[in-house]
């Protein structure tokens, strides 16, 4: 898939998570403090990754900051985009599987790099539920305005 990925600094596992989606098979397009010489303020980076979903450039986007709540608000403010903020696979895996997240956001404090593995595992692995009760949730959240 193609997944871009942004970060507003290279602290804790940021540069970790471009080889690990790398190494999962995907291609990457990098934002923010991965991006040398990009913008890496939160909200335009990881705004930046968000969009590249909305605007069908990206499949999915992984989003990071310290705490993983700017990261996740600035990608959830851009239309079309669901991002979920994830400290554990578990997390991670209901987010693709209930609520068809398609944007991973990270905090990048609190997110160890065996968390990590264990988070990507999940995301990449996951499928959105066929339940048409989840379904009708996520069909609701796309027309909340
Ligand atoms: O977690 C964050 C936003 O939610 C930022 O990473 C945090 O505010 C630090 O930013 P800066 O290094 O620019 O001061």
């Amino acid at each position: 898939m193609r997944i871009s990925l942004a970060s507003d600094s290279l602290d804790g596992i940021a540069s970790m998570l471009v080889t690990e989606v790398e190494r999962r098979g995907h291609s990457v397009t990098l934002y923010g403090a991965l991006a040398p010489g990009d913008r890496a303020d939160w909200a335009w980076c990881c705004s930046a990754a968000a969009r590249d979903v909305a605007e069908g450039r990206a499949d999915q986007a992984v989003v990071c900051c310290w705490t993983g709540t700017g990261a996740s608000i600035a990608a959830n403010k851009v239309a079309g985009v669901r991002a979920a903020l994830c400290t554990d696979a578990a997390t991670a895996a209901g987010a693709r599987k209930w609520n068809d997240a398609n944007a991973l956001a990270l905090s990048l404090r609190l997110t160890s790099p065996q968390v990590l593995t264990e988070i990507l595992d999940a995301w990449f692995s996951e499928t959105p539920s066929t339940d048409p009760e989840d379904a009708a949730n996520v069909a609701y959240v796309r027309e909340i305005r």
